[in-house]
């Protein structure tokens, strides 16, 4: 299973982008990239309500609800702006694919704009399915979030394994039972590395020979 955003997509920027056009009809300060980045990891809501909080009064329950739909509409207009796949991805899962191994996106971003994504990277064939953070009543770090899309493939626990950028991708994968490789390229490696991921990832071009894929 893999994660979405800081995973496969440097998505940070378009995030960002829409983070900063919402807060800026407020009247808001529009944080930078690297402020954003540490936002990420809990799903839209989430960042929009750290997003608010950061720059001035924080959102009422029923407002965080009105800018959370606000948001994922302009987002959807700025899906692809700057996002851009790490490099060697697309090749590296296709090689995983082609060894027998089954992928699958668990992402806490919304299903709507996850889905658009996979089909804007033509990501689409490579994945048998994709759940986002509101697919299921829970969400990463979760095990609940791995193990009901583990059981809708009917794929054993067993034989799975996480990869992701973030400490809910540690943490779900550690509630789940299964090893977690850690992405560093992502968004708030340093608290998931602490964590103490399985494996590490640093690059995709090492995906092939970490112990769990070589051979
Ligand atoms: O959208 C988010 O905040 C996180 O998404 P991810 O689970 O794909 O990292
Ligand atoms: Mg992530």
């Amino acid at each position: 299973m893999c994660d979405l955003d800081g995973t496969l997509i440097d998505s940070a920027p378009d995030l960002a982008l829409t983070l900063c056009l919402l807060l800026r009809q407020d009247g808001r300060r529009e944080p930078d990239l690297a402020e954003v980045k540490n936002m990420i990891g809990d799903g839209a809501t989430k960042l929009v309500e750290r997003g608010y909080a950061a720059t001035g009064d924080k959102l009422s329950e029923d407002a965080l609800t009105i800018k959370v739909k606000e948001f994922l509409s302009i987002y959807n207009d700025h899906l692809a702006v700057g996002t851009v796949l790490y490099p060697h991805v697309t090749e590296q899962l296709q090689a995983l694919k082609h060894k027998g191994w089954r992928l699958a996106i668990c992402t806490n971003k919304p299903f709507a704009p996850t889905r658009q994504l996979l089909s804007l990277f033509d990501l689409e064939p490579l994945f048998e399915k994709a759940v986002g953070g509101d697919s299921y009543p829970v969400k990463k770090p979760d095990g609940d979030h791995i193990l009901c899309l583990l059981k809708e493939m009917d794929a054993d626990p067993q034989q799975a394994i996480m990869l992701g950028d973030g400490k809910n991708d540690v943490l779900a994968a550690r509630n789940a039972g299964i090893p977690s490789i850690l992405f560093t390229q992502g968004y708030g490696t340093e608290a998931a590395r602490a964590l103490g991921p399985d494996y590490i990832l640093d690059s995709y071009q090492e995906l092939s020979s970490l112990p769990p894929f070589a051979g």
